[in-house]
């Protein structure tokens, strides 16, 4: 299973972090977040981690070019598209970037929105479900209904996100089936600063799940 942390701001706590064995990396590239990396500063990290670790930019709403020169600047491996970026943005960005894994957030409102997941799945190569927040479009530390996942299986892999801890990510794994999991303020002692504590707890809960 993947294990991505998203949220990441210190070179130090992205290695230690790696090493702990997160699969994924992410890097939130939406200015108005308190968690906010500068392109530059997601090289720097990502300079120190071993190479099989994914490094994903988290975008919302950005233009290509914006996606693009970051992509480039900052090495990443994959872009994660956080707004409301629509099938076409998705199927132009794919042109421009073939060799970059593309993930595509769905913000779960009702479980009509799952609906979505067709038509992204055919134009992103990983989809990822949040929790809709009113006022934030994400780290809201807010949990989906997992119950209503049971039966989501859509054409593509997919992780599961939105508020899942150390504490109930094995509750979440019995109902839902992802192929993987994205944690942020559930493993943080204040807006980019990773609790390593939290995540060596996250990795100990997770062994013997990790195939
Ligand atoms: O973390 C942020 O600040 C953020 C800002 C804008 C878009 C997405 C953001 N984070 C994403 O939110 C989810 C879940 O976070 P949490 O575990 O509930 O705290 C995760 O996918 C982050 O990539």
């Amino acid at each position: 299973m993947r294990i991505k942390i998203c949220g990441i701001t210190k070179p130090e706590q992205g290695q230690a972090i790696a090493h702990l064995g997160a699969t994924a990396l992410g890097f939130i590239c939406v200015q108005a977040s308190p968690r906010y990396v500068s392109a530059v500063q997601i090289r720097a990290v990502g300079k120190e981690l071993p190479p099989e670790v994914d490094r994903i930019g988290v975008f919302a709403n950005a233009t290509q070019e914006e996606i693009c020169e970051t992509v480039a600047v900052a090495a990443l491996t994959g872009v994660q598209l956080h707004g409301i970026e629509t099938t076409e943005f998705c199927h132009k960005l794919r042109q421009s970037l073939p060799n970059v894994e593309i993930i595509k957030a769905l913000r779960i409102k009702t479980t009509e929105d799952l609906t979505q997941a067709d038509a992204y799945g055919e134009c992103a190569d990983t989809l990822l479900l949040d929790a809709y927040h009113p006022q934030m479009l994400g780290g809201t530390g807010k949990t989906l209904d997992w119950a209503t996942l049971e039966q989501f299986q859509p054409s593509c892999p997919w992780f599961l996100a939105g508020g899942l801890t150390p504490d109930n990510v094995l509750d979440a794994l019995t109902q839902v089936y992802p192929s993987g999991i994205d944690l942020s303020s559930g493993v943080e002692r204040s807006p980019g600063d990773k609790d390593l504590d939290r995540v060596a707890q996250l990795f100990e809960k997770l062994e013997g799940k990790r195939q």
